[in-house]
């Protein structure tokens, strides 16, 4: 057997075409234009890629964005005002600060800072807070960006379905955990002192792996038929990106496996888009 591809790429071009329409029917409804503002700190190169593509996304799906770039002397005080001016512009929904950010800035006081009404990043408390306890509020991108993955190959509802989830970040592992519990599945989260790994995800009908490290899912330790969802963000020997599952291997065991790159990157950017529109309407609602 040979996995077939969830195409993160091809799911993400017919969710920005849709979050496109949305935008063009709320702008001729009410007048209001989408808006997001991005904010990057110091000279990250992947940093540099992302906020230009956050920005390029929201061109075409004909919101308004704004970058701003600050170099890394900026002070914590100075972005934490930045935001809070962000927070009182009315033409922006969305806020999102990228990560990292320099050592001397406290990340958790910045996005605590974000209003939980903009932060279409899903990273403030209250967003976290709001997905457990089953509330409105803003999905993290990446795990949301999954769970739409899992939807496309009908498996939105997953009740007596088991999944674990390989990692417990604050902003994939944990929520990731939280949605898939909320569409019914059976969630076991597992982490680095996790005893035997590969006797949990055997039990898996669906695998998430999430901890930035290379092979640490591998076909010995994947149930046949199961769907695994690749997080993971990593370069090979050779320099060339991959995720956190060995790929070549796993798709011979797997039902569905998501490729890196061109899996569950892509979504997290459209999940964005999703977020900031979400919030546009809800404005224009208030
Ligand atoms: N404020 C945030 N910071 C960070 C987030 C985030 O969601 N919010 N996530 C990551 C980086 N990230 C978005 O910001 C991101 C990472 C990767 C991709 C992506 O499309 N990857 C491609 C490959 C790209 C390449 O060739 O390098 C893929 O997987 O196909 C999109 C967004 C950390 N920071």
């Amino acid at each position: 057997m040979t996995a077939q591809i969830i195409d993160g790429k091809a799911l993400s071009a017919q969710l920005r075409t849709e979050v496109a329409a949305r935008a063009a029917a709320l702008k001729a409804k009410s007048g209001i234009t989408p808006g997001l503002a991005v904010i990057l700190v110091g000279d990250n190169q992947a940093s540099q890629v992302y906020v230009r593509n956050k920005v390029k996304a929201c061109e075409e799906a004909g919101f308004h964005s704004v970058l701003e770039k600050y170099d890394a002397a900026m002070t914590e005080a100075e972005l934490l005002a930045r935001v809070e001016a962000l927070n009182n512009d009315p033409t922006i929904h969305g806020i999102l600060v990228q990560l990292p950010l320099p050592k001397h800035i406290d990340d958790h006081k910045v996005i605590e800072t974000i209003s939980p009404a903009k932060d279409v990043d899903g990273f403030h408390v209250a967003s976290a807070g709001a997905l457990m306890v089953g509330e409105v509020g803003f999905k993290a991108c990446t795990p949301y960006g999954c769970m739409r993955m899992l939807e496309s190959i009908g498996m939105k509802d997953l009740r007596g379905k088991h999944a674990v989830v390989i990692g417990r970040s604050n902003i994939v592992g944990k929520p990731m955990a939280m949605m898939l519990l909320a569409a019914n599945a059976t969630v076991t989260i597992t982490h680095s002192g996790t005893a035997d790994l590969g006797a949990m995800t055997r039990q898996a009908d669906v695998v998430v792996a999430a901890v930035g490290k290379r092979n640490v899912l591998t076909r010995d330790m994947v149930k046949p038929g199961a769907v695994v969802i690749d997080v993971g963000m990593n370069r090979d020997d050779d320099g060339k990106l991959c995720g956190d599952v060995d790929y070549e291997g796993v798709r011979q065991v797997a039902g569905w496996i998501t490729p890196v790159p061109g899996g569950v990157g892509p979504m997290t950017i459209t999940m964005l888009l999703v977020n900031t529109m979400e919030s546009a309407e809800r404005a224009a609602n208030a």
